[in-house]
């Protein structure tokens, strides 16, 4: 290898560089050096001061979001609970007599003729006519005497208890009438407010009414103390009772829905007093099946009363389309009187406004998703994180066997329906049934299981009496923390007066599903009362009004990584770095 390659000044300089190397650096240097530090520490506390900003801006704009959230679940849960209280129950009126020889009359309109009474053995048979002259005393007690004293049921036990229930009965194959409560107007009336149509007219419905009995409850001391109509299908919505124009004192009719109260008072004293209704006249009451109800002690005369079964017979129009196209066609048939629109606007409920306002804001239930990664459900998720899915408790009980799914929505009342109406006129998908709650935790939210249909006593019984939906296949799914958003609480039993012994409800504490059906008017007949929910699914900001789900949990139940929109950040990493999550 030849040496002489490397040359001399060659080495020098290189001994120089060596020597520069270990000189102090100059202070031109010791300056860029410091400017760079310095630029590189102005960049990173920049940045650092650019993150500590963004990050108090989205603290803000989280801190405002959840103010609004809370307002607006707020608001809703004020509507929900001021639109169950507004709601109508019950409802009650009176129909006049024709009079004699007035050929011009007042409410002729709906005025109805005398009515008779037929009953009693064939060949014997005995006609009552009333309104009563005092040449029709005998048969007024003839018809007293012909009633068999009347039964009740207590579970399934048919019960003969005077204490309970003190009445004379009548089955319909055991008499006959004249009166007919739909020439009287009463079914259009019962029908409009008690299955009221809708502007939208996912339902047509109307009412058939089937005589069910004919009781007499006399002075002294009948009456039939607190219970709920044995519901006899699925169908059955209401109860119809008919006073007829016999004089007594007492026996006011009290029926009960959450924590109201009407009373129906028929005794003859109240309705003299009242100077217009003076005349002879059929009184009536109706009210929906599942409410509470009791006839207080009749303290003079006989106070007879024809009951009847209401049913809806709702359909779910396939046809809605073209029906909705042409508005006339909504303002006919049952429930629609004298041609007047429809008495259910949903648009006009406070609910739907305070819906509607809460929805147009981003922060309302922004977080409501699940499930979501394991790593990320103690960051995103807390106790108080309102799911997506809004959680009302229904109103009222609804009748079912354990063969037969419910009849939901075709069969939901009052309160129920307007609020499945507002949902439906805001476009938010709505999904009703039975909730379970199990065992373990009562009043715990995340302890209630959605069944996938109503259950009968017998298919969830474990025997003790309580349900049992842990020991069996096929009782639907727990709705965990994070994934809805209760807007009610538990519905309370009915409460009877102070002092009075109901105990309709009282088995209700155990069993969200089960209602009560303690005290009935007839022994249990295997169909049930169920509280049940409706649950409401609320759409990612961003696509209010456009999404089309395929199922109802879709994005919010299933998979996590196919659907993680955040509406309210830009996009992911910006919500992991707001979170500290890295
Ligand atoms: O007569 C009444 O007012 C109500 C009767 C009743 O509740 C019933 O028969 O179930
Ligand atoms: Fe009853």
């Amino acid at each position: 290898m030849p040496f002489a390659s490397v040359c001399l000044p060659c080495l020098l300089r290189t001994s120089n560089i060596a020597e520069q190397a270990r000189l102090p650096p100059t202070e031109d240097q010791l300056n860029k050096a410091a400017d760079k530090a310095q630029a590189k520490a102005d960049r990173a506390a920049a940045k650092e001061a650019a993150k500590v900003e963004r990050k108090c801006q989205r603290d803000e704009k989280e801190n405002e979001y959840a103010q609004t959230e809370l307002k607006f679940l707020k608001e809703l849960k004020s509507s929900v609970k001021a639109h169950a209280r507004s709601a109508t129950f019950a409802c009650g009126g009176c129909v006049p007599f024709k009079t004699k020889g007035v050929a011009d009359q007042q409410d002729a309109g709906n005025a109805i003729d005398a009515i008779q009474i037929r009953f009693g053995e064939n060949g014997r048979g005995v006609v009552l006519s009333l309104p009563q002259d005092s040449a029709s005393m005998g048969e007024l007690n003839a018809l007293v005497d012909e009633c068999q004293p009347a039964s009740f049921g207590r579970g399934n036990e048919e019960v003969h208890d005077e204490d309970y229930r003190k009445a004379g009965k009548l089955d319909r194959s055991a008499f006959a009438t004249t009166f007919c409560p739909y020439e009287a107007g009463i079914i259009d009336v019962v029908s409009q407010l008690l299955v009221p149509q809708t502007k939208q007219d996912l339902h047509h419905c109307s009412i058939k009414a089937e005589l069910y009995k004919l009781n007499v409850y006399s002075a002294p001391s009948g009456k039939f103390k607190a219970h709920v109509d044995t519901p006899r299908s699925e169908t059955q919505i209401g109860s119809l009772v008919v006073s007829l124009p016999v004089d007594h004192e007492g026996g006011q009719l009290a029926v009960r829905n959450a924590d109201k109260e009407l009373v129906f008072d028929w005794s003859s004293s109240v309705n003299k007093a009242d100077g217009k209704k003076a005349g002879a006249s059929i009184k009536w009451a109706a009210f929906y099946s599942d409410c509470e109800h009791e006839v207080y002690e009749v303290t003079s005369g006989h106070r007879i009363t024809l009951t009847y079964n209401l049913f809806v017979t709702r359909k779910c129009s396939v046809l809605k389309v073209f029906i909705t196209l042409d508005d006339s066609i909504n303002q006919g048939g049952l429930g629609h009187l004298a041609g007047s629109p429809s008495a259910l606007e949903p648009k006009h409920l406070p609910l739907y406004d305070t819906l509607k306002t809460a929805l147009a804001s981003p922060g309302f239930l922004r977080h409501g998703k699940y499930p979501i990664p394991s790593q990320l459900t103690s960051i995103i998720l807390t106790s108080t994180t309102p799911g997506r899915v809004l959680a009302i408790w229904l109103n009222h009980s609804y009748a079912h066997t354990n063969k037969h799914l419910n009849f939901l929505p075709s069969s939901l009342k009052g309160a129920d329906m307007s609020l499945y109406e507002t949902a439906h006129a805001l476009g938010l998908w709505c999904k009703l049934g039975p909730i379970i709650t199990t065992d373990w935790g009562y009043d715990d939210e995340s302890s209630h299981r959605l069944a996938s249909k109503f259950l009968g006593f017998n298919e969830c019984n474990n025997g003790s009496g309580n349900l049992d939906p842990e020991g069996g296949e096929g009782f639907g799914y727990a709705l965990p923390e994070g994934m809805v958003t209760w807007i009610n609480p538990f519905p309370k039993k009915t409460q009877g007066r102070a002092g009075g012994d109901v105990e309709a409800g009282a088995k209700q504490s155990k069993e969200a599903q089960m209602a009560y059906m303690t005290y009935g008017n007839e022994p249990g007949i295997d169909i049930w009362y169920s509280r049940a929910v409706m649950l409401i699914r609320v759409p990612p900001f961003r696509l209010r009004g456009s999404e089309h789900p395929e199922q109802f949990w879709s994005g919010i139940r299933n998979d996590w990584a196919e659907d993680d929109e955040y509406d309210v950040y830009d996009d992911f990493e910006d919500y992991e770095d707001y979170h500290g999550y890295t």
